[in-house]
Order: structure tokens, then C-alpha cells, then sequence
């Protein structure tokens, strides 16, 4: 079980603040989503975490240990990024395995040989030559198999077809309950992966807005489904954090608890109650405008 500790973090890049006092803590097996508009600081995050950019305020501590400067600490952390972009033409799909395999102490060879057939990767390939989804497939193969006991997606699947991205989604899900860890997922397509999300994290302009588990923040309002003039009628006086209809179907995601007689009032007029969607709740905490 491997402890993560932030404390106070703060990055800036000359009068640019990325973070600022980011703390929170991550214990035990999880996966964590980071959520973050663009520029929130997100990568910045991450970078610092995996010991990969030093910050200039706080601290960032992996098992009781500093990450940055620290070989031993930072051999805990896997953050996955795009690969190939900065590889010479000659190095292959092999050789970045064999590379990942031979920094990885946790690395499993077998189940590497296995997601490399699964995104149907060809070995002998250059890492460059690749299409930029493949060597999304790569980065994602290269960080299921190093076992990290951090291991870090930043954004780095997007790129990845709906079938690969789905297949990615089921196989990180398996890996982690087989091999419990922490793994952090930084990502834009919120719905898609959020049902993954025991943990959330989300960063607003290098701020940590909140940090919550995923059942909390669902329960933190509720989707209202039915026939759209008796969901008009029964939102009034709620807050409507964004509406759907289809046909004469209408969603409403409502933010605030319903009390036991909004819903049993729900009930008698043949509407749905579900979980509030995250993706509404973060277009609701984050927006102020296109930035
Ligand atoms: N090397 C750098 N030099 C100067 N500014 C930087 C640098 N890296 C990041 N920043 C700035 O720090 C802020 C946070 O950037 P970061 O890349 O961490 O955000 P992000 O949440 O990952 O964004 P996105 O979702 O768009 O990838 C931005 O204002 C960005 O311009």
C-alpha cells in the first residue's frame, strides 16, 4: 500500500502560478480521477508527483519519502505521457518495452506480450513510425505492465479509438483489483471513465477545488428523468445545473439533496431519480467561461 502526501504544493513558472497550496493525501488501492479545465495545472500536478519537475512551494512525499531527486521514490511512480515523440527514429515498439522493463521492478513481461496483442502493436516497429493511437496503445501498455504501485494516466489514452479506449478502461479495472494500486487517471472525457473513479480530484487555475469520493459527489444531486413538462414542474425551485431532451424524454440534473418528499412526490408522478452525473457537476463547479 503506497502513501501519497501533498502538502502546501505550489509551481510556478515565472509569474504564471500552475499550483497553488495543493494538499491532499491518497492511501490504499484506488483509482483517482483528476479533473481540471485546461491549463488548471493538472500536468503540472502529475509531472511533480512522478519527480519528473521539482515545485516551488510545499512538499510531495510518496511513503514518507520526497519523489523529486529521489531514485527510490520516484521508481514508485509510473506517469505515462505520449511516447514516441521524443525517441530516435531507430528505437522500436521492443525496444521501449525492453527499456520500461529493465526500470520497473514490478514489470510483467507476460501481460506486457499481452496488451502489445491486444492493441495489435508490431514489436519491431519504430516507436516513431507509429500512428499517434498506437503510440497512445504503447504508453498505455507500458504502464499497466510496469505494476507501478503509483501509476499515472495523464490523458495519455485520449488518443485512442473508442473500441481501444473502452478495452483500456475494462483492463485497467481488472489489472487493479488482480494487482491493487493507486492509479491516478487525468482525463477530458469525464462520463466515459468516471464509473472507474473511486477518488476525484479537481484542479480549478492550479487550485484544488475538491477532493472527494466518486459516490459522494454522485449523490451530491440527482438526474431527474421523465416526460419533459412534468420534470419542468417538478425542478421549480431547484437548481438545474443542465437539461437533456430527448423527444418528449427530458433530463434534468438537479444539484442540492432531494428531501423524502420530493422523491416520493417523484415517484407518484412516474419520474426516475438517478445519480447526479459527474461530468454535470464539474461543467458546474469549474464554469465562469470559455478561458
Ligand atoms: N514549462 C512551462 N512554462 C511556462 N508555463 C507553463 C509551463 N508548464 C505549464 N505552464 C502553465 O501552467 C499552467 C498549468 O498548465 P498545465 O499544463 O499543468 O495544465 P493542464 O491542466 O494539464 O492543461 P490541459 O488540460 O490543457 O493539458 C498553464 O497556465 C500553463 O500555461
Amino acid at each position: 500500500m503506497t502513501d501519497i502526501e501533498v502538502r502546501g504544493l505550489g509551481r510556478r513558472f515565472g509569474s504564471v502560478a500552475a499550483l497553488t497550496d495543493v494538499t491532499f493525501s491518497l492511501s490504499g488501492t484506488k483509482i483517482c480521477g483528476l479533473l481540471g479545465r485546461n491549463g488548471a495545472g493538472k500536468t503540472t500536478l502529475l509531472s511533480i508527483l512522478a519527480g519528473f519537475e521539482r515545485q516551488t512551494g510545499g512538499t510531495v512525499h510518496v511513503d514518507g519519502e520526497p519523489v523529486f531527486e529521489n531514485a527510490a521514490a520516484a521508481a514508485k511512480v509510473c506517469l505515462v505521457r505520449g511516447v514516441g515523440d521524443a525517441v530516435t527514429p531507430s528505437v522500436t515498439v521492443d525496444d521501449l518495452i525492453d527499456h520500461a522493463a529493465r526500470l520497473r521492478t514490478g514489470w510483467d513481461a507476460a501481460y506486457a506480450a499481452e496488451l502489445l496483442a491486444m492493441f495489435e502493436l508490431p514489436r519491431h516497429e519504430q516507436a516513431k513510425s507509429l500512428s499517434h493511437g498506437k503510440r497512445c496503445a504503447l504508453g498505455v501498455t507500458i504502464g499497466l505492465a510496469s505494476r507501478a504501485p503509483v501509476t499515472i494516466f495523464d490523458e495519455s489514452y485520449l488518443g485512442l479509438d473508442a473500441p481501444s479506449r473502452y478495452a483500456f478502461y475494462d483492463t485497467l479495472l481488472a489489472d487493479v483489483l488482480e494487482h491493487p494500486r493507486t492509479v491516478i487517471v487525468s482525463t477530458h472525457l469525464i462520463e466515459e471513465v468516471a464509473s472507474l473513479f473511486e477518488d476525484v480530484l479537481i484542479l480549478d487555475r492550479g487550485r484544488l477545488l475538491l477532493h472527494e469520493e466518486a459516490d459522494t459527489l454522485r449523490a451530491a444531486g440527482s438526474a431527474v428523468t421523465g416526460e419533459a413538462a412534468i420534470v419542468d414542474s417538478f425542478t421549480i425551485g431547484l437548481e438545474v445545473l443542465g437539461e437533456r431532451t430527448l423527444g418528449r424524454t427530458k433530463s434534468a440534473m438537479v444539484y442540492g439533496p432531494l428531501d423524502d418528499r420530493r422523491k416520493a412526490r417523484a415517484r407518484e408522478v412516474g419520474l426516475d431519480l438517478d445519480p447526479l452525473a459527474l461530468q454535470d457537476l464539474f461543467v458546474h463547479l469549474t464554469s465562469g467561461g470559455a478561458r
